[in-house]
């Protein structure tokens, strides 16, 4: 049996080859009003063969927001399993925006879902949510692991709502997100190039320079376009971890669709920034 190479070390791989530009498949109702297409399973798979066609051979990643597909039903699905899969084909990996969390025995199943390896849903890597504790995300963790996937925990999320958890402040004197950052830390301990377990951490969030952002995995940082944060933030915001940023940009590209050239020059150009303001850092 072959045994996948590490997330991690695909995902640098891709990030030095490609550039870090994490692209997202969210087909909301008013972008397919917008594309000319129904709000319907034809309109949804027409949207993300789209994308999928104009992007996925020259970003690192592709994000398929679970949320839209779902809302379709078992069809909806299908189409999600169908855009993995010709995404990954392509060359791009594939992180499933899920944000699955649940006690431990059902956290199982979960990662079986999308975690392995014979899983029709099979992903890079999957976003994950702690709040029932660091620890129950431990089948995830260890699935992940078997299969050479990955996870993005969300510690420090893009909307301001997420303060009310995230900075809550624990016995210990550390808040919550800064909490699982260390749990994040301890995961990829001695993995190179980089490890496999990833924090999200919105771009949208200023200064993070009360955080150790040196987790030794990957940053996915939504909140770029639509939410109102620029590549040209990326610095600031991130600090010495910039490097290990993967910024996502969702609506910011897909408001270009349907033409495939025109999503492709929004690609181009949000990678340039993105060039750019790491050059600079
Ligand atoms: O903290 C978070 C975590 C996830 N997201 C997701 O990222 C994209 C952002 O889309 P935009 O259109 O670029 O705003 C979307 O799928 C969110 O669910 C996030 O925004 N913030």
């Amino acid at each position: 049996m072959t045994v996948m190479e590490a997330f991690g070390a695909r995902l640098r791989r891709a990030m030095d080859e490609r550039g870090p530009l994490c692209v997202g498949i969210d087909p909301h109702a008013s972008l397919l009003a917008e594309w000319g297409l129904n709000d319907d399973v034809a309109g949804l798979e027409r949207f993300s063969r789209t994308v999928v066609e104009a992007v996925a051979d020259r970003v690192a990643v592709l994000k398929p927001q679970s949320a839209f597909f779902e809302r379709f039903g078992s069809r909806g699905v299908a189409v999600l399993e169908k855009s993995v899969q010709e995404a990954r084909a392509a060359g791009a990996l594939v992180v499933m925006d899920a944000k699955r969390g649940d006690i431990g025995s059902t956290m199982a199943a979960y990662a079986e879902s999308f975690l392995h390896k014979d899983a029709p849903l099979f992903s890079d890597a999957l976003t994950v949510s702690p709040y029932l504790g660091y620890g129950s995300l431990k089948p995830a963790v260890d699935l992940a692991r078997e299969s050479g996937a990955g996870l993005f925990v969300l510690a420090l999320t893009s909307n301001q709502e997420g303060g009310e958890v995230q900075h809550a402040v624990r016995e210990d004197g550390r808040n919550v997100g800064a909490t699982m950052l260390a749990h994040l830390a301890a995961e990829n301990a001695g993995e190179e190039p980089l490890g496999s377990f990833g924090a999200v951490v919105g771009a949208t969030l200023g200064d993070l320079s009360s955080y150790d952002l040196g987790i030794n995995g990957p940053l996915l940082a939504p909140g770029i376009g639509a939410q109102g944060a620029t590549p040209a933030d990326l610095p600031r915001v991130f600090g010495a971890a910039v490097r290990n940023v993967v910024p996502n940009v969702s609506r910011g590209v897909l408001l270009h669709g349907p033409d495939v050239a025109a999503l492709r020059t929004a690609v181009d150009g949000f990678a340039a920034e993105i060039r750019t303001a790491l050059s600079v850092s």
